[in-house]
């Protein structure tokens, strides 16, 4: 992999008790690069989120973010709310977590709120609508408005997001994340549940996040096409290790991947691979 790593992970352990969730795992991600984490399920990728984001303190090994303007940032001494605030990693989860009751523009508003309360000096001078907090409200709708023309819901705007498709509420929860101008976008399954079209549209999305945006992606993924179409670089893990990584094609034709990732089944296994191709 060439160019320098927006995220370095070295050696990152994580146990639980007596297992072993993780051990010794090292990749890099490339910045403005889409970088995938794939293998079985129970192989450690969702605790690899879970430390990079803060959600777990790692028991060993280091997470470093590379800023813009060469600062770093140690990943694994920080809480979730101070890593999505100060390094700028935002995540999805498996599961949808919008807020269902509130509509789709709102959940997008929300994602902006730290910004807002700053400039509400934290209340008082939203509240007597100063003109700083007038341009900070005129700048949230704006971008939380561009996000919904991006995932075609500018109609749906005013709908409740428990409303929504499913398709469509993943697509406004990616859209969220990105409302805090993440330097890093994390993704959990973000395919997950999804129909052909709709894994088609969130390829598309997440090419134009990349792209357009130039935002770096790590991405935990099980949907083969998705990941085989838009990954620039592939991690596999088994059993809490790496076990091979590079291009979608170098990690295709492993046979360690194959046997490991796919099950025992070699020809099914290499069917599942095809589909990504
Ligand atoms: N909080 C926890 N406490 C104890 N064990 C855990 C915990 N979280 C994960 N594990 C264990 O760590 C191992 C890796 O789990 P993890 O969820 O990271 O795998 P995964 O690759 O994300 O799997 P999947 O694809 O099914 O989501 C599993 O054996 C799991 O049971």
């Amino acid at each position: 992999m060439s160019g320098e790593p927006i995220l370095s992970v070295d050696r990152l352990t994580m146990r639980f008790g007596g297992i072993i969730a993780v051990q010794d795992l090292s990749f890099a991600a490339e910045r403005g690069k889409i970088t995938a984490l794939i293998g079985p399920n129970g192989a450690g990728k969702t605790t690899v989120f879970n430390c990079i984001t803060g959600f777990y303190k790692p028991t060993g090994g280091t997470i470093r973010l590379n800023h813009d303007d060469g600062r770093q940032t140690a990943l694994e001494r920080l809480n979730d709310f101070r890593i999505a605030k100060q390094a700028k990693v935002a995540r999805t989860f498996q599961n949808i977590r919008l807020f269902p009751g509130m509509t789709a523009l709102e959940n997008l508003m929300v994602a902006q709120h730290n910004a807002l309360m700053r400039a509400s000096g934290f209340t008082f001078l939203g509240l007597i609508g100063v003109p700083t907090y007038r341009d900070a409200e005129t700048r949230a709708i704006a971008l939380a408005t561009d996000w919904l023309k991006r995932i075609n819901l500018l109609d749906r705007a005013d709908d409740a997001a428990g409303n929504l498709a499913y398709g469509d509420q993943r697509r406004l929860e990616i859209a969220r994340a990105m409302c805090t101008e993440p330097a890093l976008l994390c993704l959990d399954e973000p395919a997950a549940g999804l129909n052909a079209r709709e894994s088609a549209s969130l390829s598309e999305l997440l090419q134009s996040i990349r792209g357009e945006l130039g935002t770096s992606i790590l991405l935990i993924e099980h949907d083969m096409s998705v990941v085989m179409e838009i990954s620039d670089h592939i991690v596999v893990m088994d059993h809490g290790v790496k076990i091979a990584q590079g291009s979608p094609r170098e990690v295709r034709d492993d046979a360690k991947v194959i046997a490991a990732y796919l099950g025992t089944d070699e020809e099914e296994a290499a069917a599942v691979m095809e589909s990504g191709s």
